[in-house]
């Protein structure tokens, strides 16, 4: 690159076909803004800043027009000097030409760091926000330490901008600062959490970022591996065959989510990759590279862990006939997993092609029950409705609220919703028959309305009220009232599996109602 022509004490310029041109002067303000933001890049090309500098120098320009060369000296520091010296070079050309320069030296900057992200992601944009920085003075170090709230916050889960910056870094050229900001970042991955601290720290020094589409083949199946990869966000499906079209095909795809890693098996030795692992949807991955995973002797925890899983496979009732040999053929077919309590495993093993080993700890077998099914709950349900009785909601109220044990599953109670409006439209309606008014009804001393109703009924809906009603085989049921419940049917303890009996059973034979699997802390291996 053109660097600093003006820097040095004596210079010459010969600018034969370039037209000197006579521009217009940049406004005053214009220049200053861009000396300013040229003092503050990295690039430190400080033309201005020479104008100052201690030399003596002499700059050789062309005339206008095209005539012999004039040379313009002028000593350093006066400012008469260098007010003569600007307008002359701005006569000349030299000026704009400098500018010009300094545009390309920007533009090539901005290129070269375009490029280092041009390898398959792009930056996302953090929205823009007024934020704080706010800043501190740390006695330690004797300087102020200024905080970006946002550098480390990203839109919807993503990998913080601030972040993917350190990851573009060399691992050589990452602060221990940086380091340890990584590291902090990448404990929600419950693979990475697996590791041992010094381990974890290691890998956010080397790891990068990457970010692919929907339908991106990570890794091929048959090929030899040259990375190991951690997802931060989104899922990606395990297949069986080379391009990865099958888990668009499949129902039920081998889905690994945000959390796990892939990949380590084909950096072992001489493997290559046992499967094609593909995008389900955009995909964000920190990415470890075969030699640094080679340096940092993640194989041997690789390799740990085949033992790990080879030795608790052997101690199963279940393969006591196998030889070691045959054995170790399965230990690549699953991955330890580690669930906290509460964690929703799968929604439905049933359906899924999962035969689940249960390491340690124990989880919850949990059947979906079809309310609308069930014709006591019909019944039940209409007796809600029902106007006739006496007595008071509360009575309801008494029935024990079942335990949120967590979110997704966690259905709205029955007993504490309010059929309230379900009760005034059915109230309606059996008034609309008998040729009376609902009004009336309430004004009337004598109406079997119980008494807990009619307040409530007058005082939050004062007008007709509309709902829509689902047909189930017994007949119409609010829409609100069609729902389903878990109930937990088993609970699995360590060394038991799941989904056997169904995977070896007649398609005819086999339970298809749809069954989920929740941990009370658990590790396994699917
Ligand atoms: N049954 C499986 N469940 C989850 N991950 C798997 C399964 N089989 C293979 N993989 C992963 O898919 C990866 C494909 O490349 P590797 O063989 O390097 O490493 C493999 C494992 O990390």
């Amino acid at each position: 690159m053109i660097a600093r022509p003006l820097k040095l004490p004596e210079v010459e310029f010969r600018l034969p076909e370039v037209e000197p041109r006579r521009v217009g002067r940049l406004p005053v303000v214009e220049v200053k803004t861009f000396a300013e933001e040229l003092s503050s890049s990295d690039e430190q090309l400080n033309w201005f800043g020479d104008v100052d500098s201690d030399e003596d120098w002499n700059v050789v320009v062309p005339e206008v027009p095209m005539e012999p060369l004039e040379v313009f000296k002028h000593r350093k520091g006066t400012s008469r000097g260098k007010m003569k010296f600007w307008r002359n070079i701005r006569t000349l050309g030299l000026y704009q030409l400098a500018l010009d320069i300094i545009t390309m030296i920007r533009v090539c900057k901005m290129f070269r760091q375009g490029l280092k992200g041009f390898r398959e992601y792009q930056i996302i944009e953090a929205a823009h926000r007024t934020h704080p920085i706010f800043s501190f003075w740390d006695k330690k170090k004797q300087g102020r330490i200024t905080f970006d709230t946002l550098d480390f916050i990203a839109e919807e889960g993503h990998f913080p901008p601030r972040a993917i910056q350190i990851t573009q870094k060399k691992p050589s050229w990452r602060t221990e600062q940086e380091i340890q900001s990584l590291c902090n970042l990448l404990q929600v991955m419950d693979s990475y959490r697996n590791y041992d601290e010094p381990l974890q720290m290691l890998l956010a020094k080397v790891t990068r970022f990457e970010r692919f589409g929907r339908r991106r083949v990570i890794v091929k199946k048959g090929q030899r591996g040259n990375s190991f990869y951690f997802i931060y966000l989104g899922t990606v499906a395990v297949t069986d065959d080379e391009d990865g079209s099958s888990a668009f095909l499949d129902p039920h795809p081998t889905l690994l989510h945000k959390g796990s890693c892939f990949g380590e098996m084909g950096l072992l030795s001489t493997a290559v990759r046992r499967a094609t692992v593909v995008c389900m949807e955009e995909t964000e991955f920190l990415v470890v590279d075969r030699e640094d995973f080679l340096a940092n002797q993640l194989d041997e925890e690789v390799q740990k862990e085949s033992h790990y899983r080879f030795s608790f496979f052997r101690k199963l009732d279940l393969f006591s006939s196998w030889p070691d040999e045959k054995l170790w053929k399965l230990v690549p077919m699953g991955k330890v997993e580690k669930f906290a309590y509460g964690q929703l495993i799968t929604k439905d093993f049933a359906d899924s092609s999962f035969l689940i080993f249960i390491c340690k700890g124990s989880c919850e077998i949990l059947r979906l029950v079809d309310l609308a099914s069930s014709l006591s709950y019909y019944k039940w349900i209409w007796q809600c409705l029902e106007l006739i009785d006496d007595r008071p909601l509360r009575a309801h109220l008494k029935e024990p609220y079942p335990e949120k044990r967590f979110k997704e599953f966690q259905i709205k109670s029955y007993p504490l919703q309010d059929f309230t409006a379900l009760k005034l439209l059915h109230l309606q309606k059996a008034c609309e028959q008998e040729g009376t008014s609902l009004n009336e009804r309430f004004q009337d001393p004598e109406n079997t309305l119980p008494k807990i109703m009619g307040p409530k009924i007058r005082s939050r809906f004062p007008y007709p009220i509309k709902c829509s009603m689902v047909n189930t085989k017994f007949g119409e049921l609010p829409k609100e009232a069609v729902v389903g419940v878990y109930m937990k049917v088993h609970t699995v303890e360590e060394g038991e599996t799941v989904g056997f009996h169904q995977a070896f059973l007649p398609g005819a034979q086999r339970d298809l109602r749809p069954m989920g699997l929740m941990s009370l802390g658990a590790e396994l291996i699917r």
